[in-house]
């Protein structure tokens, strides 16, 4: 992790500081992506297979997982990763069932009503990564806001093991979600599949869900497409920015940062702070503890791209985090609540040192899946809202259009769209009569 002095630096090196690896290395994974979507769209399952065999090493004769592979995935659990898969699943639904959007009606003038009601989205596809590691926890983060929704097709891609099963606690947790439609694709091929469809997979109207930098980029080609399918938000490699006082706990720290770099060398972990003996101690603890974990490699290479940035002020600190917009924020401050009035970008923010990050990857109730890359700045996480749609609706009485009808021949005559003016004139004129 570089060691920088946010004070000593010119505009343009603090602007290549905040800068995510996925975005250094964009133009070569766009073209890969590209060409693995083109021949998705051409060739359907073959090409699946073939993307299979090269990058999962296994082609499944049939991509869908059948009934004796999800007994088989129960079976093979311990109890206990059972029960913490249930319960993480209930505080997940408590959570977004609290957030749901209700639908509503106001009367805008006498005898006019406008409405707003909401619908699922008839047919979303999941895609529940499973590279580097398996995420049963993303099944359920995705699952349980589109079951509240009520979404009534949800098809979900995880890519194979090895062994051409997929992982048995994805499958777990896709069911506990009842989701029964779980293909074992993976990658930017997946992606392609669930929104064009072959003759395996369906064809989606909206994809969900975060993945590496092929993922990620396969869904924002998709929904550039007009044929394609829209998406729910960039969600890519994962990042943590921890703003950390004084009093913070080293080792606290150390250990949010590497939850996060353990995720894939493209992740990226930023540590603001006003206090260089706070930075020393976190340096030291980040080089013990690495030694300790098994994906220390992994680890590592994201700490090259990441920085530890000693600021003037913890003011200053939550300035650079607003610019950054991490995915996830940690305040380890003495008076974290105090500051969160100042956080305006922030995919999801952790208060103080007894919220680790990794709580909310699995069972604090909100939602992991957030936004990556700064989108932070003008969007959420995902949430029952990102499984709907919601439509309008205005129910007008004879009195109503006499009441609003003026206004809008006003419009018409000031916009020369006589059509508009005669749609509403007649019906006044009728009215009147
Ligand atoms: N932002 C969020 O909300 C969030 C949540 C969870 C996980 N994540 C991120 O999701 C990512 C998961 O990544 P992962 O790799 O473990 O799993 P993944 O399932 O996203 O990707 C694996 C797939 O990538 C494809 N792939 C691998 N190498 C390739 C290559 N050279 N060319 C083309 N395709 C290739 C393969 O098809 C493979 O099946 C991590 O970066 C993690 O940080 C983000
Ligand atoms: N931190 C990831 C989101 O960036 C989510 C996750 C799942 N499992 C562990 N972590
Ligand atoms: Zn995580």
């Amino acid at each position: 992790m570089r060691r920088v002095d946010w004070r000593l630096l010119d505009t343009r090196t603090q602007a290549q500081l905040l800068r995510r690896p996925a975005q250094v290395t964009s133009s070569t994974t766009a073209s890969t992506v590209a060409s693995i979507i083109g021949e998705v769209r051409d060739s359907g399952d073959s090409a699946l297979r073939a993307f299979g065999e090269r990058f999962d090493g296994f082609a499944p004769v049939d991509f869908a997982v059948g009934s004796a592979e999800f007994a088989e995935a129960e079976a093979s659990l311990s109890v206990e990763l059972r029960a913490a898969i249930d319960e993480a699943a209930e505080r997940i639904a408590a959570f977004h069932r609290a957030g749901m959007t209700a639908p509503y009606s106001v009367d805008t003038a006498p005898g006019v009503r406008c409405e707003r009601v909401l619908r699922p989205i008839q047919r979303v596809g999941l895609y529940v990564p499973a590279g580097s590691a398996p995420l049963p926890s993303t099944a359920l983060m995705l699952g349980v806001p589109a079951r509240l929704a009520g979404c009534p097709d949800i098809v979900l891609c995880t890519p194979p093991r090895r062994d051409g099963t997929a992982d048995p606690a994805v499958l777990y947790a896709a069911k506990r979600c009842g989701i029964t439609r779980v293909f074992k694709i993976g990658g930017a091929q997946a992606i392609a599949a669930m929104a064009y469809g072959t003759a395996s997979v369906p064809r989606c109207d909206k994809l969900f869900g975060p993945g590496n930098a092929y993922v990620t980029e396969a869904k924002r080609q998709v929904a550039m497409d007009v044929d394609g399918a829209a998406i729910d938000m960039p969600a890519g490699p994962s990042e943590v920015l921890v703003i950390a006082d004084f009093g913070a706990n080293p080792a606290f720290v150390a250990a949010d940062l590497l939850s996060q770099a353990e995720h894939g060398p493209d992740s990226q972990v930023m540590l603001l702070s006003d206090d260089d003996r706070l930075l020393d101690a976190v340096s030291e603890q980040l080089a013990s503890q690495l030694g300790q974990l098994p994906r220390a490699d992994i680890a590592r290479r994201a700490l090259q791209s990441s920085s530890a940035i000693r600021v003037e002020s913890i003011e200053q600190a939550l300035a650079i985090s607003n610019r950054y917009a991490p995915e996830h924020l940690i305040l380890a401050l003495r008076d974290a609540r105090a500051a969160l009035p100042q956080v305006t970008a922030a995919g999801s923010v952790f208060l103080g040192d007894w919220a680790p990050e990794a709580l909310g990857d699995y069972c604090s109730g909100t939602n992991h899946v957030l936004p990556t890359s700064g989108a932070a700045r003008f969007a959420g996480g995902l949430n029952v809202a990102s499984f709907q749609v919601a439509i309008t609706v205005q129910e007008v009485q004879p009195r109503g259009i006499e009441a609003i009808g003026p206004c809008a021949v006003e419009l018409a005559r000031a916009e020369g769209l006589d059509a508009h003016l005669q749609a509403v004139a007649l019906r006044l004129q009728a009215v009147a009569s």
